[in-house]
């Protein structure tokens, strides 16, 4: 809706209305396209402002409109008929003005901005482009060089940035809408035909076919399969090359490509997952709705390895008191240090001050008595994070929750060791800490509703894509990445190399392959687990069969590895070679391929060929599979949070959505049936037995992805 008042005598003023963000539904569009008709006949009104209700201009489009039938009067018509009205209007841009809101300000003839507005073409990062004029006008307007770096990467901008590029013609840092109005009695009666950006030239740019061959061949290197940021830069080249119409023609082609296509599809399922994994719930009935957090003034970190930096630089930036220990006097020097140069840098690049009075270090665990909020971060040793726990449990005041940072080890057996069970949750945290955006909550049978919710608010407060999920060996990340690691093992005693694996996986959209990822990691990190699990041993040590462990198929190829001091990057070798210790350029390692020559003529195994499709389907589904094991245990509410978890932390290329609306895109029948050819070639891979929740889903139709959370209550009711 757009609501519509007469404001300083002659001026009007149109709000629209459409809370939270006044997206450009069906009805704000027919309200806008009223309330402008309305104010350009009549006669008292000299000017018009545009604004957004509750200090909120406009959030674009109505994503949620999106693949519904689409109704009301279209978003291009709409902004031209504001554009060539006879009287001056004015957008009054508070809160935000992103994507179609954005284009419908560019369609007035001024721009009015709060100094705390952020203004963008986000599009892109829905599978689309700037589709409202977006793409012809903004280049117009700012330049080609400009405007392709705003719609290609989607970014926000500030005002002030929006006032340099020339979006915007004033910024107020009172009240926008005043000022708007001010500004509108200003222009009126003044000639507007220098205001239509669509009838400005496209300012010329040097050498305009070698600025979009670059531009093109960067953003192919980072779109890793995405279409929409290419289609952006094709948009735009049409900007700069052709007249308005027919560029808004050229926009509208392009458009119509992207909106029907499975990745548009796929970005938008993402970005409402990401919303609702923030609704978490867990099976003993705990909600975010219902659950009050714990106020965390002052939080604590235990043990200044790498993790526990990053966590400790976190906290600090997103502004708690932190008090970081390490018994290790040595340690605990070098890790200031190294705090206090992430925090320098951290602040240089986000043009504040270091918060490093924010952080207090102490070599005594007692220093954490005061606390709110612990999280240990010390190696990740289940006997060492007992002893922790237990010192914990003796020296925090009552009510302090008390976290895990921990990639899998029991979080319900760790609270076991403490006082009040209730408190302790994990906080699965990734390298870097202070850098990545996902965070797994871990819950426990015994975690309360409050720990969980202070757990959640707390990573929310420091960026993160945070995600509830219980207590099992590997929570959902790692859990599923077992069988995708063991897959790619696998394919290796059969016949592929790293390269082909990684190729396959990076032609998919991951930005690295299994095997350069594993030598990014470190090969002896995994070792260490299979090591500590009983699982990598020196051959016949356990008198077993080499490539058989616990009753099933096992490939001891990393283990190999290791033994020979190949761990990866920091070796200079792994599955790949590297320049030097510590580089990070790979290249095909002749001496890996005559030992897996070697290691197939030792086990019999003979070399066959296997195809980019066979790596996908192995990887990929046993991975799958086991997601969708984890649904059918309760680890996780729905396979939103999964798709996140994937999509946040191990690179799974978003605009595939995850890797479970991959499934349901690929088609639910196929996975199966896939899945059940390649248990039958391999029966003792238990990991390729598809599960049995996959088969009932199927029998039930194989629902579209957003009615698994539906179906699965109906499922489990059966039950
Ligand atoms: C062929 C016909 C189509 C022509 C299209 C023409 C071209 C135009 C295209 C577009 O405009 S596409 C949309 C572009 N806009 C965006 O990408 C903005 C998306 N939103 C955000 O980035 C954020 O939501 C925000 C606006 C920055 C606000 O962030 P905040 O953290 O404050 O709140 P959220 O939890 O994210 O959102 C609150 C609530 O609002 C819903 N929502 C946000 N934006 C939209 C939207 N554009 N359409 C519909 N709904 C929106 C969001 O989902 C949240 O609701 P719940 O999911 O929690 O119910």
């Amino acid at each position: 809706m757009a609501q519509y008042s007469r404001v300083s005598g002659s001026v009007g003023l149109i709000t629209l209305q459409n809370p939270p963000v006044n997206a450009l539904s069906a009805a704000v569009r027919q309200g806008i396209v009223d309330t402008v008709k309305r104010a350009l006949g009549d006669p008292e009104v000299k000017a018009v402002v545009i604004r957004g209700q509750n200090g909120v201009f406009c959030g674009g489009a109505d994503i949620k409109e999106f693949g519904t039938n689409m109704s009301g009067p279209h978003l291009v018509p709409m902004i031209h008929a504001i554009e060539a009205a006879n009287k001056p209007v004015v957008a009054a841009i508070e809160g935000i003005a992103l994507g179609g809101g954005l284009e419908l300000a560019l369609g007035c003839h001024y721009r009015v901005a709060h100094s705390k507005a952020r203004l963008g073409l986000p599009e892109v990062t829905l599978g689309l482009l700037p589709a409202a004029g977006g793409t012809q006008r903004l280049p117009r307007l700012i330049g080609v060089p400009a405007a392709l770096d705003l719609i290609t990467k989607g970014r926000h901008i500030t005002a002030a940035e929006a006032l340099q590029l020339g979006v915007v013609d004033q910024v107020t840092g009172h009240g926008t809408v005043d000022a708007a109005v001010k500004f509108a009695l200003s222009v009126a009666g003044k000639p507007l035909d220098a205001r239509r950006i669509s009838t400005y030239p496209c300012p010329r740019t040097s050498d305009l076919d070698a600025l979009f061959e670059g531009v093109m061949q960067k953003v192919r290197q980072s779109a890793r399969g995405a279409i929409a940021p290419i289609a952006c830069v094709q948009a735009v080249r049409a900007a700069a090359t052709l007249p308005y119409l027919q560029g808004m023609e050229r926009e509208k082609e392009l458009m119509a490509t992207l909106f029907t296509s499975g990745q548009a599809r796929a970005l938008q399922y993402s970005f409402f997952a990401q919303r609702a994994v923030g609704r978490w719930s867990t099976p003993s009935g705990a909600r975010w709705d219902t659950s009050k957090p714990r106020p965390v003034h002052i939080a604590a970190v235990i043990g200044l390895g790498t993790m526990g930096r990053g966590i400790a630089v976190a906290l600090a930036q997103a502004g708690l008191s932190v008090i970081a220990v390490e018994t290790q006097e040595k340690q605990l020097m070098e890790a200031k240090q190294a705090v206090s140069g992430m925090l320098e840098r951290g602040a240089k690049r986000r043009g504040v001050a270091p918060a490093l009075d924010k952080v207090s270090y102490s070599h005594d665990i007692k220093a954490v008595a005061d606390a709110d909020l612990v999280i240990e971060a010390v190696f990740e040793d289940m006997a060492l994070k007992r002893t922790v726990f237990r010192q914990l449990s003796a020296v925090c005041k009552p009510g302090t929750v008390l976290c895990t940072n921990t990639s899998g080890l029991d979080v319900e057996h760790l609270a076991s060791q403490t006082r009040n069970p209730q408190l302790v949750v994990g906080m699965h945290f990734f390298a870097p800490a202070h850098v990545m955006k996902l965070l797994e909550v871990v819950y426990g049978p015994q975690s309360s509703p409050q720990a969980v919710a202070t757990a959640m608010q707390l990573g929310k407060k420091m960026g993160k894509v945070s995600v509830a999920v219980g207590n099992c060996r590997g929570f959902v990340g790692n859990r599923m990445l077992k069988p995708y690691l063991e897959q790619a093992f696998f394919l290796l005693e059969e016949g592929a190399t790293p390269e082909l694996v990684d190729r396959a996986l990076e032609e998919f959209g991951f930005p690295m392959g299994v095997f350069k990822m594993s030598d990014l990691s470190g090969l002896d990190v995994g070792w260490r687990v299979r090591k500590a699990d009983g699982l990598a041993e020196p051959v016949g040590a356990s008198g077993q069969p080499a490539r058989i462990r616990q009753g099933q198929r096992y490939s001891p190829l990393g283990d190999l590895l290791c033994e020979q001091g190949r761990f990866g990057q920091k070796t200079g070798r792994g599955w790949y070679q590297y320049d030097k210790s510590g580089g990070q350029v790979a290249s095909s390692d002749p001496w890996l391929h005559s030992f897996l020559e070697g290691y197939r003529a030792m086990h019999g195994l003979v070399a066959r060929r296997i195809d980019l499709q066979e790596v996908l389907e192995r990887c990929l589904y046993a991975l799958i599979n086991e997601g969708f094991r984890i649904l059918e245990d309760g680890i996780v509410a729905g396979p939103e949070d999964i798709d996140i978890i994937y999509v946040f932390g191990y690179g799974w290329p978003r605009h595939r959505g995850g890797p479970m609306f991959y499934a349901s895109m690929v088609g639910l029948e196929r996975v199966l049936e896939r899945l059940e050819h390649h248990h039958k070639a391999h029966p003792d891979v238990p990991h390729l037995q598809p599960c049995s929740l996959l088969r009932r889903l199927v029998s039930s139709g194989s629902p579209p992805v957003h009615r698994w959370r539906e179906v699965l209550k109906k499922l489990n009711s059966q039950l």
